[in-house]
């Protein structure tokens, strides 16, 4: 008899976007992103974090403070993470799979990288006007998003080997 419980292809995306979030040192929200394409092939993957050669440890994870002393001018967003990242340009017709309701910056960029649906977890800053101006463009540019409903809290994942868990 074949197994019941594996994650159908919204579960599963949307795991490999939290384990892209574990990557993120972010102390405050870690954000994971994973794009798929019309095949169910993952074409691209990224997290909150700094850019290239800008060191963890120098700049700020601060979210408080002068703007130049907080992490918000120098992040680069999940979701711009895996566009960029992504294994090629055209992403048209693609989904991106989120931790978190895009911004308005991320939002632009998944707008213009071709993405046609947004598959989300967490609306957390749905009250701020950054969110707002998300949901206006997508609204506009008739880009569909969804809160994905699962039938599962959470996943577990083990580096065990099998013989030493005895499944
Ligand atoms: O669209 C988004 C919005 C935010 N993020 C990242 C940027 C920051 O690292 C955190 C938000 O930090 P707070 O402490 O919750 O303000 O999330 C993102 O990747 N994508
Ligand atoms: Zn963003």
């Amino acid at each position: 008899m074949k197994r019941t419980d594996y994650l159908n292809w919204d579960e599963y995306f949307m795991a490999v976007a939290l384990l892209s979030a574990q990557r993120s040192k972010d102390p405050s929200t870690q954000v994971g992103a994973c794009v798929a394409n019309a095949q169910n092939k993952i074409v691209g993957v990224g997290y909150n974090g700094f850019p290239r050669g800008c060191s963890d440890d120098e700049l700020p994870w601060d979210r408080s403070g002068g703007f130049l002393d907080t992490k918000y001018p120098y992040v680069c967003h999940a979701e711009l993470n895996a566009v960029l990242n992504a294994i090629s340009t055209n992403l048209q017709g693609c989904r991106i799979y989120v931790g978190l309701f895009p911004c308005n910056e991320c939002t632009k960029v998944i707008i213009q990288s071709g993405i046609r649906e947004i598959i989300y977890l967490s609306d957390k800053y749905r009250d701020t006007d950054q969110v707002r101006a998300s949901k206006i463009m997508l609204d506009k540019a008739n880009i569909p998003y969804r809160q994905l409903k699962t039938r599962m809290d959470s996943l577990h994942l083990s580096f065990l080997l099998p013989e030493e868990t005895g499944r």
